[in-house]
């Protein structure tokens, strides 16, 4: 367990980037408890954490965060500003939130490097994420994958999905729970612990069995079938049947993604179980590492090249819609049918029409102009003889 926590720097002496843990899980998991205790057992180790919480609905926390969503983001604001529902105002906090993604990384990643203005301050080895007990609302928000992705392409991310042991006790609970936990896997490409919580109440035992051994969950199955543990009508023992053929063909496709996982048995309440959550941890860090880390890469630079061939065709249509503006009035020539183009013949003799009007014009201006000039001498003279006219019939 010391190993883990001694793994500050590489062999090369380069700083180890701190492994990031997010935790996800059914409302009720159990997941801001386990939370606590892997926090608490951190500051035992005389290594704190950084912790992160991203549930903006949470009245009361156990634990402080050194980033809180909720002194970015209020909650109550947002549903009344916004008109939303928990559900709708949760998701949209933690969108406001998300828009802020560079700042956090910024701060994770000051406080995974030394401190030259605080030498006694050690890099954290941990970041812990509480995430909202809605579990939909992280995962399947773009919100939650941008912050994942954000996170995963910074630091070795992993998920730890935390299950309610004691309510996975029946074979269909047990099937959605792991339905859900191979789904984040698939979408979200982390490395993934599944942590059977609340062990203290129901031994795990029988799920690590269900996962490892098909024969064990068909029996079981059977079980739940012929105590009626899938509903039906009353008298008829094994319900509609169709959940029993649903959840064996389903435990068949699950085999494969079993492989994948670690799976750990802890009680956040009593603490049992997190030395070897810690160790699991450590394992999926180097698993992210060797397997994750090198398509994570392609992914990002395929993503990137992506972008690059979007951003071409987009500036070569732009350039072609240039180029046709420049070129519209030759294109537009080049596409015009005969009669137009004696509509253009006919429009540049107008032109020269015009022009030779315009002379004339001119020509005809000046000669009025003279002409008036003239008239208006001889009206003068005709105004003075009169005047002249007046005077002497005056005199
Ligand atoms: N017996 C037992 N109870 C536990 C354990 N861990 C959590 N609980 C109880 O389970 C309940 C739910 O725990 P939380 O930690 O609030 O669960 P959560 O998943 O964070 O809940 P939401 O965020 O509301 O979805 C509480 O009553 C806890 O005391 C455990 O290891 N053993």
């Amino acid at each position: 367990m010391d190993s883990v926590l001694a793994a500050a720097t590489s062999p090369e002496g380069q700083t180890e980037k701190p492994v990031v843990v997010v935790c996800v899980g059914m409302a009720g998991s159990g997941k801001t408890t386990f939370m606590q205790r892997i926090n608490a057992h951190l500051h035992g180790k005389k290594e704190p954490p950084y912790v992160i919480n991203l549930d903006p609905a949470v009245t009361h926390s156990p634990f402080a965060s050194n980033i809180d969503i909720r002194d970015s983001v209020n909650y109550k604001k947002v549903m009344e500003e916004y008109n939303l529902g928990p559900n709708g105002a949760i998701m949209t906090s933690l969108n406001l939130f998300t828009t802020k993604v560079d700042q956090v990384l910024g701060l994770l990643e000051k406080r995974a490097a030394p401190d030259p203005e605080h030498p006694t301050r050690k890099p954290v080895k941990h970041i812990l994420v509480d995430t909202p007990g809605q579990i939909e609302v992280f995962v399947w928000s773009a919100s939650g994958s941008i912050l994942l992705d954000s996170l995963a392409s910074s630091f070795p991310t992993i998920i730890a999905y935390v299950v309610d042991t004691p309510r996975t006790s029946s074979t269909s609970t047990f099937m959605s729970n792991m339905l859900y936990a191979c789904s984040i896997l698939y979408k979200t490409r982390l490395p993934m612990i599944v942590v059977f919580n609340k062990t203290d109440a129901k031994d795990a035992s029988f799920a690590k069995e269900w996962m490892t051994d098909w024969e064990a969950f068909q029996a079981a199955l059977n079980n739940d079938e012929n105590n009626n543990s899938f509903g039906g009508q009353e008298g008829e023992g094994s319900g509609s049947g169709y959940m029993g053929s649903l959840l064996n063909s389903m435990s068949l496709m699950l085999e494969e993604f079993y492989n994948h996982l670690s799976v750990v048995s802890v009680s956040s309440l009593h603490g049992t179980g997190i030395d070897d959550f810690f160790e699991a941890v450590k394992e999926k860090a180097e698993e992210f590492k060797r397997d994750y880390q090198p398509e994570l890469d392609r992914r990002r630079a395929e993503r990137e090249e992506n972008k690059k061939k979007q951003r071409e065709k987009e500036l070569e249509k732009m350039m072609k819609g240039m180029s046709m503006d420049t070129t519209a009035s030759t294109s537009a020539v080049g596409n015009i049918k005969p009669e137009d183009e004696d509509m253009e013949v006919l429009s540049t003799d107008e032109e020269s029409e015009d022009e030779l009007d315009d002379e004339q014009d001119k020509e005809g201006l000046q000669a009025r102009y003279e002409a008036a000039m003239l008239h208006q001498d001889e009206s003068t003279t005709e105004d003075a003889s009169f005047v002249k006219y007046l005077h002497s019939q005056r005199g």
